[in-house]
């Protein structure tokens, strides 16, 4: 059965770690619902992972529309939460909405992301009052980082910190489903899974909150980039997948692939070509 809001408030309470997992695609979903993941984020770090941009700023609305569908058609079963994308939720609160049908209505996700403070819990609560669940993302912002000037830890000063719990509480606030909580001090985080009562998941903000979150490709080891320090990768296939091709592109060149096994008899015997019989 698909997750609600409210299961993930009471795993909460219950203090029962909520696993989330991004995906991209439909074989990425297939295999995340039947690992028995707890959520699935279609996050605009596809952008880095699978469409080759150097930062999740050029990440368009029609990307994570495509996206999203393709991971819906592969996790029916699974509470899917989707990145709206970098300045499709700061123009105006109309743009917003419009925005956010699309990606609810159009696409099939049952929650929208949203990065920031300040005028995004505006937003935010019209989202809520429409009635769309709303995930918060706090700390690392990774599509303000133009003006941030890099990947850097968030609330690693007082003030800093101060301004976090206080953001997560607006979040709370304007009705936030959830908090996605990336590259913070732990103390920091463990400070706001104490004050807000919705769930926080963390990317790089330690040990103590409610449920985590890693990139799937990130976790099996499928992504050349940069690593940040917060990655645990759990299994290697870059380098079995790249051996498979070197060995398909020698055996082509030997022919030694295909042999007898790969080839169709002549038409006669299977009667057409797609083995029909008509
Ligand atoms: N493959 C992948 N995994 C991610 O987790 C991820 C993406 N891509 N793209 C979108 C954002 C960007 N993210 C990032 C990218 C880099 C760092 C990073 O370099 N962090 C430094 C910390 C620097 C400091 O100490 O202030 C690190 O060493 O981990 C962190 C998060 C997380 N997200
Ligand atoms: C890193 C997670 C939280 C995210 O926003 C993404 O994958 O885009
Ligand atoms: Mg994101």
């Amino acid at each position: 059965m698909k997750k609600t809001t409210v299961d993930f408030k009471q795993m909460k309470e219950n203090h029962k770690p909520i696993v989330m997992v991004t995906a991209y695609d439909a074989p990425a979903a297939s295999l995340s619902e039947a690992a028995g993941v707890d959520t699935i984020l279609v996050g605009d770090s596809l952008g880095m992972v699978v469409l080759g941009y150097d930062s999740t700023v050029p990440v368009s609305m029609e990307d994570m529309i495509h996206h999203t569908k393709a991971v819906k058609r592969g996790a029916r079963s699974t509470f899917i939460v989707t990145d709206m994308p970098f300045m499709s939720y700061h123009v105006s609160k109309m743009d917003t909405m419009i925005n956010a049908r699309r990606i609810i209505q159009e696409s099939g996700a049952d929650a929208v992301k949203l990065e920031g403070n300040g005028e995004v819990f505006d937003y935010t609560a019209a989202l809520v009052k429409a009635g769309v669940p709303v995930v918060s993302h706090l700390g690392l912002t990774p599509q303000t980082v133009g003006v941030s000037g890099g990947y850097k830890v968030k609330g690693k000063t007082a003030e800093e910190q101060k301004q976090l719990v206080e953001d997560a509480g607006r979040a709370e606030k304007a009705g936030a489903c959830m908090l996605v909580l990336e590259c913070v001090p732990e103390e920091a985080a463990k400070r706001i899974q104490e004050t807000v009562t919705i769930p926080v998941i963390g990317i790089g903000a330690g040990r103590f909150t409610d449920g985590q979150v890693l990139v799937y490709h990130d976790i099996v080891g499928y992504y050349g980039g940069h690593k940040p320090k917060f990655v645990k990768q759990y299994t290697d296939i870059q380098a079995p997948v790249q051996k498979a091709i070197e060995e398909y592109a020698n055996e082509v060149r030997s022919h030694k692939f295909p042999q007898e096994g790969h080839v169709f008899s002549p038409l006669e015997k299977t009667e057409g070509l797609y083995g029909g019989s008509k």
